[in-house]
């Protein structure tokens, strides 16, 4: 079937319509192109297609740096020019406010500011994370590929930082070796560098149990000059493996990033933004949300290690933070203790049961993809809290619940502002200043 893609999708596929105006999902096709495709699901309302050829190919088309682009799953967007990216995922945004937000095309103009990216389109990535295949007996590691089966071996990564670039070939080498000669049950590798601190960690994701710590940490300190070598142990049910453990096999035992003026540490299971220099645009954009004052009280729901509560801490007179991760709570701690911050509350726990009592004057919310409950709404609702930074990571669950914020009559949206933290990718974060209905 012949089609032309008009849209990305808020997914690594262009979409396209019939004659008869039935969406289809196109894998491999990209905004502008005309392609050969074939159908491989033929649903009710929409279908999905694999482009068997680009007849025509779009002038956005670009050549990527790298060989795996269209099989690799960390570049679904990577043969676009990012300037199309760029103007895809704002459409994204403005599509879900409208559609799932139910704001009207003028409102939705009045809100949306231009998408904001740094300059650094590939190399921006501090984290790479590769997997584990056994194929013929032979033990190797890779990228996750398109097809989730899959693994592909790689030497590098056009992603990732290049101060570190060698490692992932070195760590993929020495863990192959290692993994052909024992079963290090190894469930995935993860690979943490910064330009900033110099600082390289690599974290081996294993069930607990024995291991060959001396061996590895040996094998790997060879391979590699990594400040810190760590085994993060899970236990429990595949599908909802829980963190056990982190034992340092080598080195400092945690990796250290610096963003903006603050210096992090943080443990191997704890989030932290992948693209450092992006992120501190998230920092500028909520502190602009806000405009925290000395005499104000401030509240970050979702505050992981602390990448928005040291910035809130340094303008507020008193930070309330909740998180529920351990990992994370414990990193949070310690980077207050390393910035000399005694104005923070740490909560560890659920943001809705553990909401804090103390009443705030600004808000943050960084929430999973999931959004925020409508508890959370709710308690946000009952603050006196004058604005609200809502950082999302979903354009989708943003909507939603701005949504919600003004059917409670308690919040409006101000300006929503896309950031492009992950280039390459459909993935976008946005952030949007609600302030008192
Ligand atoms: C998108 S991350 C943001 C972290 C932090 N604001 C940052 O920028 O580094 C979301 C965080 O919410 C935490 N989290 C997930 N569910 C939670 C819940 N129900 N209550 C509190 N924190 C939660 C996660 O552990 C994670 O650290």
């Amino acid at each position: 079937m012949r089609l032309t893609i008009d849209t990305m999708t808020y997914g690594p596929d262009g979409l396209a319509r019939t004659d008869e105006g039935k969406a289809v999902f196109v894998s491999g096709g990209l905004i502008g192109d005309t392609v050969e495709a074939r159908i491989t699901d033929d649903g009710p309302s929409f279908s999905r297609a694999v482009v068997e050829e680009v007849l025509e190919p779009s002038a956005d088309r670009v050549q990527a740096p790298c060989p795996f682009i269209g099989i690799c799953g960390g570049c679904p967007w990577g043969g676009l020019s990012h300037e199309s990216q760029l103007a895809a995922k704002e459409e994204n945004l403005r599509s879900a406010l409208t559609r799932i937000g139910k704001f009207s095309p003028e409102e939705v103009a009045e809100l949306m500011r231009p998408i904001r990216h740094t300059k650094e389109p590939w190399e921006y990535r501090n984290k790479v994370e590769l997997a584990p295949v056994r194929e013929g007996g032979k033990f190797r590691l890779g990228m996750h590929g398109r097809d989730a089966n899959q693994v592909i071996k790689v030497d590098s990564c056009p992603l990732f930082d290049k101060k570190h670039a060698k490692a992932i070939k070195a760590v993929t080498g020495a863990l192959g070796f290692l993994g052909n000669s024992r079963d290090l049950e190894l469930e995935r590798v993860g690979i943490r560098s910064s330009r900033r601190t110099g600082a390289l960690e690599i974290a081996l994701w294993t069930p607990t149990g024995a291991f060959p710590r001396a061996q590895v940490s040996r094998v790997l300190s060879d391979a590699v000059r990594a400040t810190s070598v760590v085994r993060v142990m899970s236990k429990g049910e595949k599908r909802a493996r829980r963190v056990a453990g982190v034992e340092a096999l080598a080195g400092e035992g945690s990796w250290t990033e610096k963003i903006g003026e603050e210096n992090m540490r943080l443990s191997a299971p704890s989030f932290f933004q992948v693209n450092t220099k992006a992120a501190e645009i998230l920092i500028d954009l909520v502190m602009e949300a806000l405009d925290p004052q000395p005499d104000e009280f401030g509240i970050d729901l979702y505050c992981g290690a602390g990448t928005f509560t040291l910035p809130l801490a340094r303008r507020c007179d008193f930070v309330s933070a909740v998180e529920s991760y351990g990992p994370a709570v414990r990193d949070l701690r310690r980077n207050l203790d390393i910035a000399n911050l005694t104005n923070v509350d740490v909560i560890g726990g659920d943001a809705v049961r553990e909401f804090p009592d103390e009443d705030a004057d600004v808000l943050v919310v960084d929430p999973p993809r999931a959004g925020l409950a409508p508890e959370a709404i709710d308690l946000i609702a009952s603050t006196s809290a004058r604005d609200v930074a809502y950082v999302s990571c979903d354009p989708a669950t943003l909507a939603r619940d701005l949504r919600r914020f003004v059917e409670e009559g308690t919040f409006r949206p101000v300006w929503a502002t896309p950031v492009d933290l992950f280039p390459q990718t459909f993935h976008c974060e946005t952030v949007v200043r609600l302030t008192r209905a």
